[in-house]
């Protein structure tokens, strides 16, 4: 699915406007119309009292036809106008005319903290106070508003965009931010709801489907493209009838140092699991009677020395080479990894210390092999390319580092985001349970198996972290987050392969499972709903 601009958004809806030969009324229309659905199939009826805050451009519009509908469906309804400007759009002025003559209710106008009114916290807001038009951070007596919002303690239903957060630019005051329950958008993601900054402000995140010009989506050049379950099925590469073990490669993983041989383990279980034929671990001797024990199916060749990695040999071209986790940062290990990338011909997946030690040394830093998988978390990612000033400078910076390096960097969060030269790509599935220590050994290995069955190096990366995401979900939903460890996730593989091409329960980052579609009014129940619903 792609993630345009605010531009980009602009023209979906005058092309569709176009193609469709109606006006942008009836566009809004529809929008409010299936904002509305949404809020009938929760509230079936339930006399909470829901306070629409409308701005005066189009998402204020979208928010009076909202009202307008509520309060026609017997809903117990305040409608105000949050009146920062006397520059009304004309759509916004057509439905408020609208609401006064169909409903007889004027809207309570706000034009200061004076006006404010007390929200309860178990009243609905519904805040459709600014969309994607935003193009300042809010001041005055409307971030007060937004703040008075915040703190009201009442369940906040964002209409489009939760109000002060740009679609696709950093925040500048996190204060003048509603920080919404639940976000209804229309049908385009936007950018922000996926980085770490601005993300926590819209969970919940619903895309409403309004009918916009589906080419046009296609077709456009996409800031990012999120990878979901059917993304992630044309990736799949199917097993062949007649091949054997050394069609899908042979995996080496070069980890591991004393009291981290776990990570070794880890990453040499996940490359089996994703279906390597074989896998050899290279580990210092003392990883020698682990390795055997808990994973007999694969080799395993020993460092000469007892504790870490001086020197990387292999009597075989790894078909991929997983390196660097656990490994830590012996001079004598950063030597041998001098020596590996100069002579190995082999792919390389590059984590955890390798990544560290490749941020420390300017001349590993050169060796870096091209077409390479880097896979950085947070941390490692500030060593390797530098600090940056906000989300967006991050991601530009990344493109930057994998243009100049010919390499895909997979920058590990909530929602991780693979990078390859100008191009971005969201993951979608995982969950909170997957941060835990040994989450990332897990993901190498399972890159490394993918690019051991010959998987390129972007479907390898955008197929491996949605198996990993989705495994960990299939893990999850047996074991709740807390318990899950990264073991879980290996284990969960299999059932992530079986289920890959089963129909998808929801897009997964489409947080709306408190919601069952199966629901039907005799399941009402108040108690039900308020813990469900408000907390
Ligand atoms: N595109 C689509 O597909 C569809 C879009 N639809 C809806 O339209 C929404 C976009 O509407 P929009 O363009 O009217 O912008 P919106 O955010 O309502 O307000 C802009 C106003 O705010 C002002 N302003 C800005 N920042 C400010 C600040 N900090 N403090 C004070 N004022 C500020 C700015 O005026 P300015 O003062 O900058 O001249 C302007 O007056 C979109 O999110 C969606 O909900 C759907 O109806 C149908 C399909
Ligand atoms: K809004």
């Amino acid at each position: 699915m792609n993630i345009l601009s605010v531009d980009q958004i602009y023209k979906a809806d005058k092309i569709t406007i176009k193609n469709q030969n109606i006006d942008s009324v009836q566009l809004m229309e529809r929008a409010g119309e299936q904002v509305f659905d949404w809020i009938e199939d929760i509230l079936m009826g339930a006399p909470i009292h829901i306070h629409v805050f409308c701005g005066i451009g189009n998402n204020g519009g979208d928010g009076l036809v909202v009202g307008r509908l509520l309060i026609e469906s017997d809903y117990n309804v305040t409608v105000y106008v949050v009146n920062f400007s006397d520059k009304r759009s004309k759509d916004f002025l057509h439905n408020y005319d609208r609401i006064k003559t169909d409903t007889k209710v004027w809207p309570t106008l706000i034009k200061s903290e004076k006006d404010f009114p007390e929200i309860g916290s178990g009243d609905i807001v519904l805040d459709s106070i600014f969309g994607i038009g935003l193009n300042r951070s809010p001041e005055g007596w409307v971030k007060k508003l937004i703040e008075h919002l915040n703190k009201s303690g009442a369940l906040i239903i964002s209409i489009d965009i939760p109000s002060g957060l740009f679609a696709n630019k950093a925040l500048e005051d996190k204060d003048a931010v509603i920080k919404a329950t639940h976000t209804l958008t229309f049908q385009i993601p936007k950018l922000a709801f996926f980085l770490p900054e601005t993300g926590p402000f819209a969970s919940m995140v619903k895309t409403l489907d309004i009918g916009l010009d589906q080419k046009f989506i296609e077709e456009a050049e996409p800031l990012a493209q999120l990878i979901s379950q059917e993304e992630a099925q044309s990736f799949y590469i199917p097993r062949k009838k007649f091949g054997y073990k050394g069609t899908y490669g042979h995996a080496l993983i070069v980890a591991g140092s004393y009291g981290k041989i776990g990570a070794a383990v880890l990453a040499s279980t996940a490359a089996f699991r994703i279906g390597a034929g074989m896998v050899t671990a290279f580990v210092p001797k003392c990883g020698y009677n682990i390795l055997q024990t808990t994973l007999p199916e694969a080799m395993v060749i020993t460092d000469k020395e007892e504790e870490f990695i001086t020197e990387i040999t292999s009597d075989f071209e790894p078909t991929a080479i997983g390196i660097g986790m656990g490994m830590g940062k012996n001079q004598a290990t950063v030597q041998a990894l001098k020596k590996l990338f100069k002579n190995s011909k082999s792919q390389f997946v590059i984590d955890a210390d390798a990544l560290n030690n490749i941020s420390e040394n300017k001349d590993l830093m050169k060796l870096l092999p091209k077409k390479s998988i880097l896979t950085p978390h947070p941390g490692e990612l500030k060593r390797l390319i530098g600090s940056w000033n906000d989300d967006y400078e991050k991601l530009e910076k990344v493109k930057k580092f994998s243009k100049k390096h010919d390499v895909v960097v997979i920058v590990k969060g909530a929602y991780t985001a693979t990078v390859y030269e100008d191009k971005i790509y969201i993951n979608t599935s995982g969950n909170p349970g997957m941060g835990t220590a040994g989450s990332g050994d897990t993901l190498s290995g399972i890159l490394t198996g993918l690019l051991c069955q010959g998987y390129d190096i972007l479907s390898a990366s955008l197929f491996g972290v949605f198996m990993h995401g989705f495994a960990g979900n299939k893990a999850a939903d047996k074991m709740g987050y807390e318990a899950l460890i990264a073991g879980d996730i290996i284990e969960n593989l299999s059932e992530a392969y079986v289920e890959l091409f089963m129909d998808p329960e929801n897009d997964n980052w489409e947080d709306d499972d408190l919601f069952d579609d199966d629901w039907d009014d005799d399941d009402w129940d108040d108690d039900e709903w308020e813990d469900d619903f408000l907390k």
